[in-house]
């Protein structure tokens, strides 16, 4: 079987390696030339663990990348994996989406049957608006939404909790058959499949995403009350999960989520029920919370030092969670940006050299923050960053953080200050070398 991917960023570049690895002729499309250029050299344009490896196993033989779309003309299902952003109003753009289907309706043939599986996540009602502009074209189109994560993105892509499928028709077996064979491994694997319609399979995809951002939400506005009243947040979460109906995961208190999709998802959703003239209650509210996270967090610096202005601050943590390069919407940006505007000098790091570039490439090009940028050092050595600095800020999950010489930053800060947005240090080492610690709710 052929298969085209058209978009080849976090989710698209891994579906078309995953499905290269499974011993598919993949051949992927996209408008970035650089990208492609790039990706045909076997250098991964992303940081995602194991991806570049995977990469360089099938590309020339299985897989192919190109700018061009000829290639879906030969293809018997095309994945779409472009990005869905948010638009002005908060409503998910599908701009490129829909690009790209007029690109597939000008190449193809009416006659030539194909699949066409959209992968990336859009609002209910949107595989039948494809299926509406492709409906001259012998065509079906199935929904498959990703649930990969950032980070563990190639784990994800092999071991899945679950494949979702929707279709226009259950009773056409044609396209159900198609989707089992590419995903065999996985019904092998005794991995739960959802075959359903378009509309729930959409659905699906943002209840997810919105459940899993409001559950984070929750722990967050507890963690405000857990720091007023002297009660310990960490145990509250360890505690709560020991029932498993509520479970253990997930309930890290912090400063926020961030990433690509649930910010966007979660607004996503309320337009969609806004659209509906229902009013999102509960959702609008995990927006809220998470919009106040990262300035309460702040205020909470503030109060500590009262004047901001001159302070160094060591902000340990660069891109949106652990081990990516991706920026979007990353609270420690977030953050970087309101102690810019206050007048503190801050040094950043990541474990990650391209969040480290990233980040440089962000203060450097855009125009908003390149004022700000001057008063903004990335390095690349956590001892260097810690040098001098009037307080630490952990604003990513890294776990690695406690396996470092915290006797040597001891001696190596002003001042032994640390504000843990993540709630992610050994509280009793850090105090007993001194340092003040301010967690997120304890
Ligand atoms: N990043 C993630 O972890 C996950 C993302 N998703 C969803 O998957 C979709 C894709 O997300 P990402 O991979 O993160 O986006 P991305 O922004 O990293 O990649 C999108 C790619 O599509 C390309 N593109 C845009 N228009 C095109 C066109 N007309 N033809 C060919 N290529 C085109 C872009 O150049 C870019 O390389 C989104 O809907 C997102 O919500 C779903 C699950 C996980
Ligand atoms: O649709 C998507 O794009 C994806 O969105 C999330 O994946 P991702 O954004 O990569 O990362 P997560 O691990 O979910 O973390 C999201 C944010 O929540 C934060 N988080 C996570 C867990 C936690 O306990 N506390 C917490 O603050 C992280 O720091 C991060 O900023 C979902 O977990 C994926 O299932 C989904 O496919």
């Amino acid at each position: 079987m052929k298969i085209s991917v058209i978009g080849t960023g976090y989710v698209g570049l891994i579906q078309a390696v995953g499905l290269a690895e499974f011993g598919f002729n993949v051949v992927g499309i996209d408008i970035d030339e650089t990208k492609v250029k790039q990706l045909n050299k076997g250098k991964c344009p992303l940081y995602e663990e194991g991806l570049e490896e995977l990469l360089k196993k099938h590309i020339n033989k299985n897989l192919t990348f190109t700018t061009s779309y000829e290639p879906i003309k030969d293809s018997d299902v095309i994945f779409l994996c472009v990005g869905t952003p948010q638009d002005r109003d908060g409503n998910a753009d599908l701009r490129f989406l829909f690009s790209a289907v007029e690109k597939i309706k000008e190449t193809i043939s009416k006659d030539d049957y194909k699949v066409i599986v959209i992968k990336s996540t859009v609002p209910v009602g949107t595989n039948r608006k494809v299926k509406e502009l492709l409906s001259e074209y012998n065509v079906d189109v199935v929904s498959n939404p990703e649930f990969l994560r950032e980070g563990i993105a190639v784990y994800d892509f092999f071991n899945p909790e679950r494949i979702v499928l929707g279709f226009e028709n259950l009773k056409n077996k044609k396209p159900i058959k198609i989707m089992e064979s590419i995903y065999y491994c996985f019904k092998e694997k005794n991995i739960p499949f959802v075959i359903t319609n378009w509309e729930t399979a959409e659905l699906i995809k943002y209840a997810s995403n919105a459940f899993l951002a409001t559950k984070l939400s929750f722990i967050n506005e507890l963690a405000k009350l857990s720091d007023k009243v002297g009660a310990d947040i960490k145990t509250v979460s360890y505690a709560m999960g020991l029932d498993p109906r509520i479970g253990n995961k997930f309930l890290n208190a912090g400063i926020g989520y961030g990433g690509s999709c649930f910010p966007k998802d979660v607004k996503a959703l309320i337009k969609q029920f806004e659209n509906n003239n229902i009013d999102p209650i509960l959702i609008k509210a995990t927006d809220k919370v998470n919009e106040e996270q990262i300035k309460w967090f702040f205020e909470k610096i503030k109060n500590y030092y009262g004047d901001l202005n001159g302070k160094v601050f060591a902000v340990l943590g660069l891109a949106f969670k652990p081990n990516t390069d991706d920026l979007r919407e990353s609270r420690a940006i977030k953050l970087i940006d309101i102690l810019l505007e206050e007048g503190t000098i801050v040094k950043g790091f990541d474990y990650v050299k391209k969040a480290r570039e990233n980040t440089i490439n962000m203060y450097k090009f855009d125009k908003t923050k390149a004022f700000y940028g001057y008063n903004l050092y990335i390095l690349d050595d956590l001892y260097e960053t810690v040098k001098d600095v009037d307080g630490i800020i952990i604003t990513v999950e890294y776990d690695r953080f406690n396996k470092e010489d915290w006797e040597k930053i001891a001696n190596l800060v002003k001042e032994k200050v640390i504000f843990d947005g993540r709630n992610i240090l050994n509280v009793e080492k850090i105090k007993k070398l001194g340092f003040r610690y301010h967690g997120v709710g304890r």
